[in-house]
């Protein structure tokens, strides 16, 4: 097996190797720091920076968790930073051409390092502008609330739509969990849920490599299931912060975003219940309403998706069957931790509940099972079996 399967998550920036995939593999992010009180190695991880100009990205919120003190680390080494903070107010940042247009025009002229300080949207955002300007980034991560910020896909919203634009990697990533652990808890939850979504995202995999021979790293697949089993055993505990159980959840969402930048596509992390989490973001925001938190959507979908392989289990390849969670088993950890699991939660009516399960193959040009479904016959019986097991007649 390769190397990588045995380094810490700080040990793998700069990874390079073969693997026992056949492909060669390499993760480009130059610096990471994850850990308590690393956000006071920023000025060592920007030395290169030094004496030229950055520019520091952050919104409300995420200048309080972590953007002043990232800011007067920075100043206090004498380094040149403008900052420039979204004001989201009530509402949320939406990664979309108005934001991302915003965030070039407050881009000072000679801007040698970008630094994000946020999750999921901030990061993304910095991602897209560092890949467009060659400009590096450095990202200050705020909340352990999705596995983005190590992979290089930015999904954006670009007229409505959801698109994971190809982007580029971070040159450093500061995960502070003494930082990251004071998130607020919904995003917390999201965290746990993409974790679970990798329950289905590898089950997904697996169906694509027997229906249509799809490529799969196992090596991957090794590094994603070890970090699923460790996050697993210590969900209940997140509703206490407890120091373990948040650490082994920012370990599963780092994994699994060096496995989608190791082979470069979100495939190891991303299946049908991505496909069913975006359907239901777009059309939230194409009726300009609050869409709730990717990884709370991507939580509820799993167990969704889970039901959708045990209706099927009578047709799976026996390797798909063998991989198929319950469930039953992904809502108990869901409820353990005290996240939502109903689609109602969130304000999912029926109509568009069921429309998503006959549409998210639609999303992604991507093998799911909702093709399987599709190709067999059985995607509108099984879509009308969980409309009614959730909404009733
Ligand atoms: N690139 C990739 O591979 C991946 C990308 N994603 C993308 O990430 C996005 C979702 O990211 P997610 O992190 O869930 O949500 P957001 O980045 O949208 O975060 C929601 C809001 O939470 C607030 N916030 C963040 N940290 C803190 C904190 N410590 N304390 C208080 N408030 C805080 C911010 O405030 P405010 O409300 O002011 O904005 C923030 O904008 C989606 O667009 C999704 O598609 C998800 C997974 C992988
Ligand atoms: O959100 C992701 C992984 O958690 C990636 O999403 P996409 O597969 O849609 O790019």
């Amino acid at each position: 097996m390769n190397e990588i399967l045995k380094m810490s998550m700080n040990e793998m920036a700069e990874a390079d190797f073969d693997c026992s995939c056949g492909r060669h593999h390499s993760l480009s992010i130059k610096k990471i720091a994850i850990g308590k009180g690393v956000i006071q190695q920023l000025p060592d991880i920007a030395a290169e920076f030094k004496g030229k100009q950055l520019y520091m990205i952050s919104d409300n919120n995420t200048w309080k968790a972590a953007g002043e003190q990232a800011f007067k680390i920075l100043s206090d080494s004498n380094f040149e930073v403008k900052s420039h903070q979204f004001e989201t107010g009530t509402e949320i940042l939406i990664p979309d051409e108005l934001a991302m247009g915003r965030m070039l025009l407050e881009m000072p002229l000679g801007t040698a390092l970008i630094v994000a300080v946020g999750s999921g949207t901030l990061n993304d955002m910095a991602k897209y502008l560092s890949s467009r300007t060659g400009i590096p980034y450095i990202i200050v991560c705020t909340a352990p609330s999705m596995d983005g910020y190590v992979a290089d896909g930015a999904p954006l919203i670009c007229n409505g739509r959801k698109i994971s634009y190809v982007a580029t990697l971070a040159y450093g990533v500061v995960g502070d969990t003494d930082i990251m652990k004071q998130a607020p808890m919904h995003m917390i939850h999201a965290g746990l849920g993409d974790v679970l979504g990798k329950l289905t995202a590898l089950t997904d995999w697996s169906l694509a490599v027997a229906m249509i021979d799809e490529y799969r790293c196992e090596t991957c697949v090794k590094l994603v299931e070890e970090a699923l089993r460790k996050c697993i055993e210590f969900a209940p505990a997140l509703k206490e912060r407890n120091e373990e159980a948040i650490l082994y959840l920012i370990e599963a969402l780092t994994l699994t975003g060096v496995t989608m930048a190791i082979v470069g596509v979100s495939r190891p992390a991303s299946g049908s219940e991505h496909l069913l989490s975006h359907y239901w973001e777009m059309d939230f925001i194409a009726r300009h309403k609050y869409p709730e938190l990717h990884g709370v959507k991507v939580g509820i979908a799993t167990p969704i998706v889970a039901e959708i392989y045990q209706l099927l289990d009578d047709e799976l390849p026996p390797e798909t069957k063998a991989l198929a969670p319950q469930r039953e088993v992904v809502e108990a950890l869901l409820e353990s931790a005290g996240a939502m699991i109903s689609p109602k939660e969130v304000g999912i009516d029926r109509d568009l509940f069921y429309r998503s399960l006959m549409e998210a193959n639609t999303v992604r040009k991507r093998y799911s099972v909702f093709q399987y479904a599709k190709d067999k016959g059985r995607l509108e019986e099984i879509a009308g079996i969980i409309t009614e097991r959730i909404y009733g007649k």
